[in-house]
């Protein structure tokens, strides 16, 4: 790494001859394949974008030149390029560097949020700010090929377009996949673009060979190139960004350094906004991510361990796939939508056996759900498969386009509450609070694989709602079957008790939580103190049975995987309250309002005050304080 530790910023680079670069590319390389299949990460997208991010951080002049990375996952070489080599050991530690862009770490770095398909709006905006503040210098936007199936791309497209003099290069960075191969009308485009390429050789070729011709060989050639536009326009659709008013540069082999750098500088003296369409692979220089078919490794785990026991045991993603593929095996109606997470949603199984029932939308959230929504009314049984955190993003698609119709859509959250690694964007904690404003959206969290099969079938069972379901990130865990079931009006609105020491304080457990709440009862009986652990099972609208029972207890304390403020224990506080049942001491334990640092999801759960211990730690607490304090029942 001997060059690569000489470079303290991007200036460095300059100095630097084509031999010294190509090694340096090597050493970044080496660098990315030792480090990230060590602490985990996006080796693939990274493995991608050498030869772009050298290229890119030669010709502009970062951070005078501002720089936005669509996700930001593949922005690993580029804080190689910009100071960092040194930290890099610590990448996607607790306390270490971020696997994003992260403003506290350099200048350099600008977009932290991990959601895709808003670089070109931030650069629309970076753009916009510089010429209206008479600053020097471009934007420069580097966005996937799957970001720009979002359609936040061209909402910024659309506007980039129309205002001249725009200091903006968009780089797309196309490799043609997102996780899996990109899907839709626009990767088909980009794919006839990427043929272009051979159209480009040919015209140099035939440059080359009719400019050698006397006399005829030179109007030949001008012709030819007069037509090569039309040529163009029909071999390869570019004009999609010339008709909108956007120059466009390429296809450009992106793992050609010098003819990425030839095509930026074309850009950097257009005056204008450009579309350079770089062509490149993912995990590049490292056969088995090139080789892996299934995502080229785009994102791969920490290595594990010494001393520590892998993640074992099935996740909830493969439980969900096989739960759901039985469903689907059995209702023709149910049809699953993903937004270009289909393997990571657990969709792979259902795809294999009943292809035509899963539909990849691309990384468009807003249209999976309201496509949904055409589904339900056209008499399917739609089933939209997101992240947790993504969601966020159709919130108003969610509330008016499918609630207000009162269809039955079914939405299943993986990757819900904290998953730490990712940063703070990627941990889905505010659905609960969010959703929890939905009117008639029913929403449920399983506990393990029992209740994860049993709450599907009654969110497929549920014709009259949307319904929705949330699990978090990584293994199952050990089935947690109920002492007993609290009856409620019905079935879908029973509490389950998972453990019964006493009746000191009430434990309500939501979803996934319940294995830490069981365990927090066992240290609490170990001090005298006596538990009783419930799981509402369906959250949301609260349980009426679970008010009654909570109203009978002196101390209730509830632990939610999600935000604290506008979750289920506050849900359950108001019902209390509005049932003038309050308990002398009620603890709500769950996520503060916040941007969680990046760490491991076990971590930051102890950090909010999620794990067993410091469950029982705040019940005791609670149990303590309310020995002290007369009774409020009856108090508003
Ligand atoms: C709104 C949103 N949905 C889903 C994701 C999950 N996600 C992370 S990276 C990725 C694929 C991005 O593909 P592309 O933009 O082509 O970048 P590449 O990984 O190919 O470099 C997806 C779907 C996300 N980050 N944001
Ligand atoms: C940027 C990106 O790809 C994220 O979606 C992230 O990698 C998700 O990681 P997991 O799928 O491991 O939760
Ligand atoms: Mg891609």
């Amino acid at each position: 790494m001997e060059l690569l530790e000489r470079i303290k910023s991007p200036a460095d680079l300059r100095g630097l001859g084509p031999l010294d670069l190509d090694r340096l590319a090597g050493e970044i390389r080496a660098l990315l394949i030792e480090r990230v299949t060590r602490n985990g990460g996006h080796l693939g997208p990274n493995l991608g974008v050498v030869e772009l991010t050298i290229a890119l951080h030669r010709v502009f002049d970062s951070p005078r030149d501002s720089v936005v990375w669509d996700t930001g996952h593949q922005a690993y070489v580029h804080k190689l390029l910009t100071g960092r080599v040194a930290d890099f050991a610590t990448l996607r530690t607790r306390g270490g560097m971020s696997g994003y862009p992260c403003r506290a770490e350099s200048e350099h770095d600008l977009v932290e949020n991990s959601h895709a398909s808003t670089a070109l709006s931030y650069a629309d905006g970076l753009a916009h700010a510089r010429q209206s503040r008479g600053d020097p210098g471009h934007v420069v936007a580097v966005i996937g090929d799957g970001a720009l199936t979002g359609g936040m791309s061209w909402e910024a497209v659309n506007n980039i377009a129309a205002a001249p003099g725009r200091p903006l290069v968009v780089v797309i960075n196309d490799n043609a996949r997102s996780y899996a191969p990109t899907v839709g009308g626009l990767a088909r485009h980009l794919a006839a673009l990427r043929t272009a390429r051979g159209y480009e050789e040919f015209l140099e070729r035939a440059k080359h060979t009719l400019q050698g011709v006397p006399a005829v060989g030179d109007t030949v050639y001008r012709a030819l190139h007069g037509a090569k536009k039309g040529l163009k326009d029909f071999l390869t659709p570019q004009a999609l960004y010339e008709d909108l008013g956007l120059k466009y540069l390429g296809p450009v082999d992106g793992h050609d350094r010098t003819a990425v750098e030839a095509a930026l500088r074309r850009a950097r003296a257009f005056g204008g906004s450009v579309v350079v369409h770089c062509i490149t692979e993912k995990g590049r220089g490292y056969a088995p991510a090139e080789e892996d078919a299934r995502d080229r490794f785009h994102a791969v785990r920490a290595a594990p361990v010494p001393g520590q026991p892998p993640a074992a045991g099935q996740t909830w993603t493969a439980a969900f796939g096989e739960e759901l593929l039985a469903q689907a095996e059995c209702r023709p109606d149910v049809v699953a939508l993903t937004a270009a997470m289909l393997e990571p949603a657990g969709l792979l199984p259902l795809q294999r056996a009943l292809p035509a029932r899963v539909v990849d939308v691309g990384i468009a959230e807003q249209h999976a759900v309201t496509c949904a929504a055409g589904m339900a009314m056209g008499g399917l049984h739609p089933v939209v498969c997101v992240y947790a955190t993504f969601l966020n993003r159709a919130f108003d698609q969610v509330l008016m386009d499918v609630a207000l119709h009162r269809l039955p859509v079914t939405f299943v959250l993986d990757r819900a509450g904290i998953t730490g690694d990712d940063g703070a964007s990627h941990n889905g904690i505010w659905d609960l609070a969010a959703l929890r404003a939905v009117p008639g959206l029913r929403i449920a969290a399983p506990r393990d694989r029992a209740t994860l099969r049993r709450r599907l079938d009654e969110a497929l069972g549920t014709e009259d709602a949307p319904t929705l379901l949330r699990y978090p990130k990584g293994s199952l865990p050990a089935d947690l079957p109920a002492l007993e079931r609290i009856a409620g009006p019905d079935d879908t609105t029973s509490v389950d008790v998972l453990a019964r020491t006493g009746e000191d304080v009430l434990l309500v457990a939501v979803g996934a939580l319940g294995g830490a709440c069981v365990a927090a009862a066992r240290e609490l009986d170990d001090r005298g103190i006596g538990c009783t652990v419930v799981d509402p099972g369906w959250v949301k609208p609260v349980p009426r049975a679970l008010v009654e029972l909570a109203g009978r207890f002196d101390v209730v304390v509830t632990a939610e995987d999600g935000l604290r403020a506008g979750g289920v224990g506050e849900a359950l506080a108001a019902a209390l309250r509005d049932a003038r049942t309050v308990p002398r001491e009620l603890r709500v334990l769950g996520v503060p309002t916040g941007f969680l640092e990046h760490a491991s999801r076990a971590e930051l759960l102890d950090e909010c005050g999620l794990s067993s211990g410091r469950i029982a730690e705040e019940a005791g607490r609670a149990v303590a304080d309310a020995a002290g304090r007369p009774p409020l029942k009856g108090a508003v």
